[in-house]
């Protein structure tokens, strides 16, 4: 049977009569996605990309498409957990991975394979939200993704000051080699994504593939270094640069993470301060406490980015899936053409404890939103009163959009800073 699809048409799509294949990925094809993943992201580092892969790889879940015996398009789902609002790490789909030859493009190839992901996902009763990071912003509104999260990229010369008083705490940090370190991060970590939203809970592998730091992973810098705290930890790299000037290397954070304001400045001011560097580049929130820790805030160069896109699989699974920061009873009309079972009225109701109940009704609306919405509000990043402005939510009944933005919205901006 022929899987590829053509679009015809504004929302029809026909059967597109090839020798085209779906079928779930088994260890043995891993060598093939890594060529076609290579292909397709313009790499030819194909034996590191496998096995990077290979400490996530997961049987069961990873879907091909083949023209004959040829692997021609690839997306996995890894089972992971991100932190929502009141109930920490909940399981979600983590899609990756997703390429498509560059001969078969635009064909179909990559909407069979969110077709036959989400599909999977509503028939099995599995994780009900799915998400992933987007290499470029438009491909993936169509399939019911919204942009859930966005982080900054930071850049600030070394040695910039803190303002007068920020408390350093008693603590010292010390940098360890990687063996003696991983299993203080990994303690702390889980301890500090526990109520940090948007975060990711990681497993042996994950951590693996998170470090995974082979020489050619490098790019010119040093391996992995680790800084320690009681309450914390910084991971990065340095890539040196001697210049008539004098020494400009730059250091690059992976990772800083940090359960005090205490930990938190001190292991910034140890990046900050390192010997002969004089960059140091983050990847952070939007809302990042660094910058109100500098005298001058205009030295840090931030670039916005959009990071977590957020699908909601089954709707009424993914309301309930978090706890609500103010009570709502509201009728939303939803569009999800892609996912069909969403469609239609749903009566959300959130009692006073953040609890939510969703179910079907046929009363009339209060709002009006696709799943590309429902999807970009459910971590409590994006506000639907934002998008409501930007015609994207539509109000029927006077207040609804405050009441729904109330109810989303909770006391800390979520952040998602890891690629996976
Ligand atoms: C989660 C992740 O892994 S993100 C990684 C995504 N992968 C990459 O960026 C690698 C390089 N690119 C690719 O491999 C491919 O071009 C893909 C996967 C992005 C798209 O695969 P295709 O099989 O060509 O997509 P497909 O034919 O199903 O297109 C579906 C629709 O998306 C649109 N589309 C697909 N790719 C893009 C794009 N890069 N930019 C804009 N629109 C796109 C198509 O035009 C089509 O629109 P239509 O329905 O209005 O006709």
């Amino acid at each position: 049977m022929g899987i590829g699809w053509r679009r015809a048409g504004a929302r029809r799509y026909h059967q597109w009569v090839t020798d085209l294949r779906l079928r779930v990925l088994r260890g043995s094809d891993l060598p093939g996605a890594a060529e076609l993943a290579a292909t397709a992201f313009l790499t030819d580092d194909v034996g590191m990309l496998a096995e990077r892969r290979s400490y996530v790889l997961e049987e069961g879940r990873g879907l091909g498409v083949f023209d004959g015996e040829r692997l021609v398009g690839v997306a996995d789902a890894l089972s992971r957990r991100v932190t929502l609002p009141g109930t920490g790490p909940t399981p979600f789909a983590a899609v990756t991975w997703v390429a498509v030859a560059p001969d078969h493009r635009r064909r179909g190839v990559l909407t069979t394979l969110m077709r036959a992901q989400l599909d999977a996902l509503h028939r099995s009763g599995g994780e009900p939200i799915a998400a992933l990071w987007a290499t470029e912003a438009t491909i993936y509104g169509r399939f019911g993704y919204g942009i859930a999260t966005e982080n900054c990229a930071l850049e600030l010369p070394a040695r910039t000051p803190f303002r007068p008083g920020v408390d350093l705490g008693p603590d010292r940090v010390v940098e360890q080699p990687r063996e003696t370190a991983l299993p203080l991060v990994r303690k702390l970590y889980d301890r500090i994504v526990l109520d940090r939203v948007g975060a990711l809970s990681r497993s042996d592998g994950q951590w693996n593939y998170f470090l995974y730091d082979a020489p050619g992973a490098r790019r010119g810098a040093t391996a992995y270094r680790f800084a320690l705290h009681p309450d914390g930890y910084a991971i990065f790299r340095t890539s040196t640069d001697w210049t008539p000037d004098g020494p400009k290397s730059r250091l690059r954070v992976a990772e800083l993470m940090a359960a005090t304001p205490a930990a938190y400045a001190a292991l910034h001011r140890h990046v900050l301060d390192m010997d002969l560097v004089a960059t140091v580049q983050l990847r952070s929130a939007t809302q990042e406490p660094l910058l109100h820790m500098v005298r001058d805030p205009r030295v840090v160069r931030r670039t916005v980015t959009d990071s977590l896109w957020v699908r909601v699989v089954d709707l009424d699974r993914g309301l309930r899936a978090r706890r609500y920061s103010a009570p709502a009873d509201l009728v939303l009309d939803v569009t999800d053409p892609f996912c069909p079972w969403n469609e239609g009225r749903w009566r959300f109701h959130v009692d006073d404890a953040g609890v939510a109940e969703v179910s079907t009704t046929d009363s009339a609306a209060d709002l009006a939103l696709t799943a590309e919405e429902l999807g970009a509000i459910l971590l409590g990043g994006t506000l639907p009163s934002t998008l409501a402005a930007a015609g994207r939510v539509r109000e029927h009944t006077p207040g609804a959009v405050h009441t729904l933005t109330r109810a989303f919205q909770t006391g800390t901006v979520p952040v998602c800073l890891e690629v996976f």
